[in-house]
């Protein structure tokens, strides 16, 4: 349907009378925004950038990208950020532990706030005086502010920019792909709960992902299953009456990266904003986060070598 109006800009009935009718109808598109270009310079020194994505909102999503974020910064070596896009709900300064810190502004650009030495956060929460502040904006302010996060905060040369994005496919993942589009980026994972409600969400999330032509690293499966303390029994809070993850990646032929668990104390640590993996580090999930960081580190490197003989 979106396909449908895109190609009756400017002559449906709904468009009689707008000021831009002319324009829209005679399909001619703006000259590009200089932008890309500069944002492709700036994040020259980036070598992987990974979108988390999810159809659903409260699956998991911010979550995952924090825990990514911390796992592949375990690595003292590598020198990690996470960039928070959900401009109108951002949740990763209190998952990371910096609520009511400050980005500050330096000659280079806006400094990240830093959780570890070499992991660096940013977010639009992080500029508000409150984290109960509402940010109540339309598209093309949103789509400024992204501009900025990616041209203006000196990042530095990075391993690895994680980018957490806001549920579904709006503004914010329209702008972000539209301003990567100069650059490599490596692809996205896609969160999602074994619920069919979530998967449905997902299907479409994946048919953007194929028209963007960003690629797919794999799905995650969060919320899978929750061991009872007592008993040890699995009880299925969110049942995949459709198969599940499972099911949707063999049928469309995508990775399955893992199934984390609902586990109280990754809750917990989110909200104390702590490493929940630097907490439990033995625990069930802990494992099954470690594993899906393995699997989509791996990707990246085998990205990096097929990029480099194709070119
Ligand atoms: N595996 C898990 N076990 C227990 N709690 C979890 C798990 N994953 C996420 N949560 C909790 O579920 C809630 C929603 O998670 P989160 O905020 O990461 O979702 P989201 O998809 O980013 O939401 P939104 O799209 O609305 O920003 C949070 O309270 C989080 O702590």
């Amino acid at each position: 349907k979106i396909a449908e109006s895109c190609e009756q800009a400017g002559k449906s009935a709904s468009c009689q009378g707008c000021p831009n009718q002319t324009l829209c109808a005679s399909g001619a598109t703006k000259a590009p925004d200089p932008a890309i270009a500069e944002i492709a310079e700036k994040l020259s020194t980036v070598k992987h950038k990974i979108l988390v994505l999810s159809g659903k909102g409260g699956v998991g999503k911010s979550t995952f990208s924090a825990h990514l974020a911390h796992a592949l910064a375990s690595d003292s070596t590598k020198e990690v950020a996470l960039l928070d896009v959900d401009i109108c709900g951002p949740s990763i300064p209190r998952i990371m532990g910096i609520e009511g810190e400050q980005v500050h502004q330096s000659g280079s650009g806006w400094s990240p706030v830093y959780v570890d030495d070499n992991l660096a956060v940013m977010s639009i929460g992080l500029l508000l005086s409150s984290p109960d502040d509402a940010v109540i904006w339309r598209g093309p302010k949103k789509n400024g502010m992204i501009k900025q996060f990616l041209r203006d905060v000196d990042w530095g040369d990075l391993d690895y920019l994680v980018v957490d994005t806001p549920p579904g496919t709006s503004d914010e993942h329209l702008s972000i792909v539209q301003y990567l589009s100069s650059t490599h980026v490596d692809g996205a994972i896609i969160i999602t709960t074994p619920q069919e409600v979530s998967l449905q969400d997902v299907r479409k999330e994946i048919r953007f992902c194929k028209k963007v032509k960003l690629p797919i690293i794999g799905v995650v499966e969060n919320m899978s299953g929750f061991v009872c303390p007592k008993c040890k029994n699995t009880s299925q809070i969110f049942p995949p009456t459709t198969g599940g993850a499972e099911q949707m990646c063999a049928d469309l032929n995508l990775p399955l990266l893992g199934k984390v668990p609902l586990d109280p104390r990754i809750a917990r640590s989110c909200d104390e904003g702590k490493s929940f993996l630097s907490e439990v580090p033995d625990s069930p999930a802990a494992e099954v986060y470690r594993r899906i960081v393995q699997s989509i580190q791996d990707y990246c490197s085998n990205h990096v070598t097929e990029q480099q003989s194709t070119t």
